[in-house]
């Protein structure tokens, strides 16, 4: 199943469950607007470059929209479609008042210079500054795109509008940024991790942990990990990976990966690869690279108890019914790494009154948020008799759904 139809699945199976009727799904399902661009530009060859940009507004019922914005090779629309939709249902499961929205360009940023990558972010945001905007639709950062990305952004925008740091979030720092953002999806995925651990009444301090992905969301979710207590026994990343049943030095080991580019050869450890680890001897499985790499092919030897996905569709419908039928709980993406989109919020705000909170009051008001939303999704699961994932869809879907109704159209 592609994302797109995967995200269709997950709607429908909820919008059943809540006797959502036709024309409501509808209004629900399709997007408020999807812009599709020409992205031209200059390339350092002279050459001119043409690549095809998007920004998809999913739905707006609950606030302005809100949602990264990809630079990768294989972004196509209903990719960028089904992201969007899952944007929506996040910010509603969090309850942060947005709606959602995703946008993408189809390039391979490796292939570009710097001074590339700028002329192209410029012109993609001549091509769609109408429509986005602090009260409008908020971009963020996303695979192939950073803080540097989001700072062109509102250097971009504010030639058009004037000065407004709310346009664009997941800024630096030194650029109206908030401090904490960076950290913020792992500190999210370690906060849900923690509230399921207190509801099944395992200590995190004898649980161990494998991690697939050791870049933002992997490397910070094993830092708070083994903060709390935590056994990190396995951990990879596209070239490789390593594994210690007796944990590993995560403070070690992000110097090694910082200084060598990726985590295999660390020493005090053995080599493991991505399917080994997918299906190794760990309590909780954190998938925190790419999406569908839980199949219909592995989902039968994961040995994990818990899986919380840190990745944005890890797990195919085929192996989220496998793990259900196995009694594997699954924390689904859209709860467990909403703890961006969390911070991104925070940002927006700080911006929007002028006033930096400090990082301790980041912490908490985040920290807060996962376990609010993680109990809501829980004793909503277990008064309705369903997994986490549909509980977290029908929370998010309903949020949406009564504000629709309460705004009207
Ligand atoms: N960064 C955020 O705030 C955020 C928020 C929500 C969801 N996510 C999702 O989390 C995931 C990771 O995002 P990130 O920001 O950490 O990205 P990143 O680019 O910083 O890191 C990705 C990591 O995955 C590894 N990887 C890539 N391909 C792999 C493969 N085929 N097998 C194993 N490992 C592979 C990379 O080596 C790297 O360690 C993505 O699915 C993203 O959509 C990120």
């Amino acid at each position: 199943m592609t994302p797109y139809e995967s995200a269709r699945k997950y709607f429908f199976d909820a919008a059943e469950l809540m006797d959502l009727s036709s024309n409501m799904q509808k209004l629900l399902l399709l997007p408020e607007r999807e812009l599709k661009v020409q992205v031209a530009f200059e390339r350092d060859n002279g050459e001119i470059a043409t690549l095809v940009g998007y920004r998809i507004q999913h739905n707006s019922a609950r606030g302005p929209m809100k949602g990264g914005l990809r630079f990768h090779h294989e972004v196509d629309e209903n990719e960028v479609r089904a992201l969007a939709t899952l944007m929506t249902w996040k910010t509603a499961i969090v309850n942060i008042p947005y709606g959602g929205a995703k946008g993408g360009v189809a390039v391979n940023v490796a292939d570009l210079a710097q001074g590339e990558l700028e002329a192209l972010t410029r012109r993609f945001v001549d091509e769609i500054h109408d429509v986005i905007g602090p009260d409008k639709d908020i971009p963020a950062p996303d695979m192939g795109t950073n803080a540097q990305v989001m700072a062109w952004i509102m250097n971009q925008y504010g030639k058009y509008h004037g000065f407004n740091p709310a346009c664009v979030t997941g800024k630096p720092v030194e650029m109206h940024g908030a401090d904490g953002r960076e950290e913020a999806t792992g500190r999210g995925v370690v906060a849900t991790t923690r509230a399921l651990l207190d509801r099944v009444g395992r200590p995190v301090s004898e649980t161990s942990f494998a991690i697939q992905g050791f870049g933002n969301v992997g490397s910070h979710t094993a830092r708070f990990l083994q903060k709390s207590g935590g056994k990190v026994c396995g951990v990879t990343d596209a070239v490789g990976g390593v594994w210690n049943p007796d944990g590993l030095d995560i403070k070690k080991l992000v110097e090694f990966a910082v200084e060598n580019g990726t985590v295999e050869g660390f020493s005090d450890a053995e080599p493991i690869s991505n399917d080994e680890l997918l299906i190794s001897d760990v309590d909780v499985l954190i998938p925190a690279a790419i999406g569908n790499v839980l199949s219909r092919h592995n989902a039968r030897d994961v040995r994990a108890k818990f899986i919380v996905e840190a990745a944005n569709s890890p797990t195919t419908p085929e192996a989220d019914d496998i793990f259900h039928e196995r009694e594997i709980l699954v924390v689904p993406d859209v709860l467990a790494n909403a703890g961006g989109v969390t911070v991104s919020y925070f940002e927006w705000v700080q911006n929007r009154q002028h006033f930096k909170w400090e990082i301790s009051r980041v912490r908490n008001e985040l920290d807060r948020i996962m376990i609010e939303s993680f109990d809501k999704v829980w004793s909503l699961a277990e008064r309705r008799h369903v997994p986490l994932r549909l509980a977290s869809y029908l929370l998010g879907i309903g949020r949406v759904g009564r504000a629709t109704v309460l705004g009207g159209i």
